[in-house]
């Protein structure tokens, strides 16, 4: 049975409007498993509520953590986290949560008894082989090389090789735990570069904020010091990467589109958008208002290397097929191993609208030709329902397959998305 069809509104008039983002999903999981790992009580507040967010929740409790809420709103929650021992006898569902499925494992590793994962159907093919092998050499058993799989603890820790290529979250996971190990840990990346640095730069931040030693002076070398996670009352800020199907609205459509929150200094490679969106014609203003973006209708091509900010290329190859100009993206062949085969996907989708994208070794060409409507399928990808949308503003005729699929990290999209055009 097919999912049903979104019709994507068509914008009729530039869009001006100001629109606030929930909080970030790669912070919210990352100050989740921090809390529960830490010395004391702490606060995680404005937290996403989305599905990935809901499921490490749930982990969090699930491993003896408790999560109290208070401030709920759709999409953000203030949780307040008492951790307790880490706890085995569990069964973790992982649904086809990046963060979730390469975060949780080490710290399943400090239980006593098993803890068993899995997830969605097509979680069962995201890489997860080099942090399994990884955590077998700090000292855990692990029965499988990817989903569904149970960790026997107890680790305690040591040197690794890990070749983290497919994924930066290999290195985030055994980062984010790393200092409850009993020796901390040493992990050595050997492989081609590992993608979207400025996500392991956020996890390293996080961790020193919470006391935590890491050292990253070596290039491709962490080492944790072993020691307490402090306990912290933490503000999450706005999820800077799903600003970009509502920053594209003003490139569209000649409109001018705030977020207000936006971060001075982030590690969010979200904040990429303001040099990515300027370079495809946008004005982009950031100040204490937030960040503004203003289009002028047209829309240039771009070549640029999105290795560090992966999870933008979705948006990016939808304003690309709707620019005046070919545009070349590269350093994305790991997105192959997110939501879906996200390459394939956005080949498949843009050229069944009538469009003319190409896949590359490394990513994508993208040459705009007029499209028409039609259905633009989404693989239980969020950031492809989301280009959908972005598509859809400038195509009339364009429906969007399971639109509910941004639940993954913004359930309030589609009403969001109404509301920035007028027509909720
Ligand atoms: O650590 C994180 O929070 C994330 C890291 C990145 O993963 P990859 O390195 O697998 O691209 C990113 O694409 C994902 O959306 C979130
Ligand atoms: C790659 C992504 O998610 P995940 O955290 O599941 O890897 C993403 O959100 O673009």
């Amino acid at each position: 049975m097919s999912a049903p069809l979104w019709p994507a509104p068509t914008a009729s008039a530039p869009v001006t409007a100001t629109v606030r983002l929930p909080g970030s999903k790669s912070v919210t999981n990352r100050a989740l498993l921090l809390a529960a790992l830490a010395d004391g009580p702490g606060t995680v507040r404005q937290a996403l509520r989305s599905r990935d967010a809901d499921l490490m929740a749930a982990a969090m409790r699930a491993l003896g953590t408790e999560l109290t809420p208070s401030n709920e709103s759709a999409s953000g929650v203030d949780w307040q986290v008492t951790p307790g021992p880490v706890r085995g006898g569990a069964r973790i569902d992982v649904g086809l949560a990046g963060t979730v499925m390469r975060f949780v494992p080490p710290m399943a590793a400090l239980a006593e008894g098993e803890v068993h994962f899995d997830g969605d159907a097509h979680a069962r093919k995201r890489p997860m082989g080099p942090i399994l092998s990884a955590l077998r050499a700090l000292g855990a058993e692990v029965d499988n090389d990817s989903l569904p799989f149970t960790v026997r603890g107890r680790a305690v820790g040591g040197e690794v090789t890990i070749d983290a290529s497919a994924s930066s979250q290999l290195i985030s996971g055994l980062l984010l735990t790393a200092a409850r190990f009993e020796k901390g840990v040493t992990i050595r990346h050997e492989g081609p570069p590992v993608p979207s640095m400025p996500h392991i730069e956020m996890t390293v931040q996080m961790l020193r904020a919470a006391g935590v030693t890491v050292d990253d002076d070596t290039r491709d070398v962490w080492r944790v010091e072993p020691g307490p996670i402090s306990a912290r009352d933490l503000v999450v800020e706005p999820d800077l990467s799903n600003a970009a199907p509502f920053l594209s609205a003003a490139l569209i459509t000649g409109g001018t589109v705030t977020v207000p929150g936006w971060p001075a200094l982030t590690t969010q490679p979200g904040d990429e958008l303001r040099g990515l969106l300027g370079a495809m014609g946008a004005t982009v203003d950031l100040g204490p208002h937030g960040l503004t973006v203003t289009g002028t209708g047209q829309i240039a091509g771009i070549d640029a290397d999105l290795h560090e900010v992966g999870e933008l290329t979705p948006t990016i190859a939808a304003l690309a097929a709707l620019a005046s100009s070919p545009s070349t993206l590269r350093g994305i062949a790991h997105l192959r191993g997110h939501e879906t085969d996200r390459l394939a996907a956005l080949v498949t989708e843009i050229n069944g609208l009538g469009g003319n994208a190409e896949e590359t070794a490394d990513g994508l060409i993208v040459r705009p030709v007029p499209l028409h409507g039609g259905t633009f399928h989404s693989y239980a990808d969020h950031r492809m329902a989301t280009a959908g949308a972005v598509i859809g503003l400038a195509v009339p005729g364009v429906e969007v397959e399971d639109i509910a699929t941004t639940g993954k990290t913004l359930p309030e999209f589609a009403h969001m998305w109404a509301e920035m055009l007028g027509q909720s």
